[in-house]
């Protein structure tokens, strides 16, 4: 099966990379003409810059060239997925569209997977998800990931087909799920990084990341998600890589909001919108999510970390 992928920044060149070394010719497609022409020519993407680009992989700024694929992975930021899709949706019929971003959509309150059904419902949607770096991936480093796809079979076709020696691929038929530990772990990683850069020390993030995760089990559960799949690598796995890690965006935001420094706004930070996103969901479904609630109060400068720690630390006692 022909694989493309939507989307040039790190994560879609680092999958292409992988896959294309495996064998697969590869068609990545990105918005950009300019970007398009550096990356046919230099063989290197600046976001992956150690990266050779194997001569397997071809790029271009023409979206029609993707329409010849039959599986498309559409690594574009989670706030863009639903208006890259909208214009296309009529031209995937019967298209395996695997989404590779982590996030909720503001203006509809979906996840990925979900956005996927809802435009074109007669493409197969599945979920790529789970804890990796674009850079280890590229690197040809040992990854496990999540395939989320509701039907079984045509999951275990996208298992084989997107699976390499090194990228180990674990199958589900959550996409609720998997879409959601991917989305909210960035919220906690934004915590974790607030965290140590505000200098409250390793144990108060530790304290953090094992609060955190019953907030994902909670909201995951209200939204439909089986109750196992948070704790796979889509949600458990993810959350422990991204909340510990400096290589991550999410942590590294985080930690510059806990110093209080700038961070450049042109960074794919995921849980910031992520965050808002949760906090209305948890409103409009009445469930406590204290973690995400003041993540999003800090991102939109609604509070600074003195008094979201104090609205932590001032909740009442119980059981845990
Ligand atoms: N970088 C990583 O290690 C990983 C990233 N992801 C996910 O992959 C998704 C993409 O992230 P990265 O590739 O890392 O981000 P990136 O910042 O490296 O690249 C984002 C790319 O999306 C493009 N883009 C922005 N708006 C667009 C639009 N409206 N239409 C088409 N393209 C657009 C940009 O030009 C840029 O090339 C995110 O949801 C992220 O959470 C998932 C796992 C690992
Ligand atoms: O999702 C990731 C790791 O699994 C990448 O995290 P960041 O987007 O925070 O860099």
């Amino acid at each position: 099966m022909k694989i493309g992928v939507a989307g040039g920044g790190a994560f879609g060149t680092a999958l292409g990379v992988a896959l294309a070394l495996d064998g697969n010719a590869i068609t990545l497609w990105a918005r950009n003409p300019d970007a398009v022409a550096t990356m046919q020519t230099t063989r290197l993407n600046p976001k992956l810059p150690d990266v050779p680009l194997p001569p397997k992989m071809d790029f271009t700024a023409a979206i029609d060239d993707l329409l010849g694929c039959d599986i498309l992975l559409l690594a574009v930021p989670a706030q863009t997925l639903r208006p890259f899709l909208e214009p296309l949706a009529g031209r995937l019929d019967g298209k395996y569209l695997v989404a590779c971003c982590k996030g909720i959509d503001l203006t509809r309150m979906t996840g990925p997977g979900t956005s996927i059904t809802e435009l074109v419902p007669t493409a197969t949607a599945a979920v790529l998800t789970g804890p990796s770096f674009a850079a280890d991936i590229a690197c040809g480093l040992p990854t496990a990931l999540t395939l989320a796809c509701a039907d079984d079979a045509h999951g275990a076709i996208l298992q084989t087909a997107l699976s390499t020696t090194a990228l180990r691929l674990y199958r589900t038929t959550d996409i609720i799920g998997a879409e959601l530990g991917g989305a909210l772990k960035n919220v906690m990683a934004i915590a974790s990084g607030v965290a140590i850069g505000a200098g409250l020390g390793e144990s108060a993030r530790a304290a953090l990341i094992t609060r955190g995760f019953p907030e994902m089990q909670r909201l995951a559960a209200a939204l439909g998600a089986m109750p196992d799949t948070l704790g796979g690598l889509s949600g458990f796995g993810d959350l422990v890589l991204t909340c510990t890690s400096p290589q991550s965006r999410n942590y590294r935001c985080g930690v510059a909001l806990g110093q209080a420094a700038g961070f450049d706004q042109a960074t794919t930070v995921e849980g910031a919108a992520t965050a808002r996103a949760v906090r209305q969901l948890a409103q409009e479904l009445d469930i406590d999510l204290p973690i995400c609630a003041v993540v999003a109060d800090l991102i939109e400068e609604k509070t600074d970390v003195a008094a979201a720690l104090n609205a932590l630390l001032s909740r009442p006692l119980r059981e845990e």
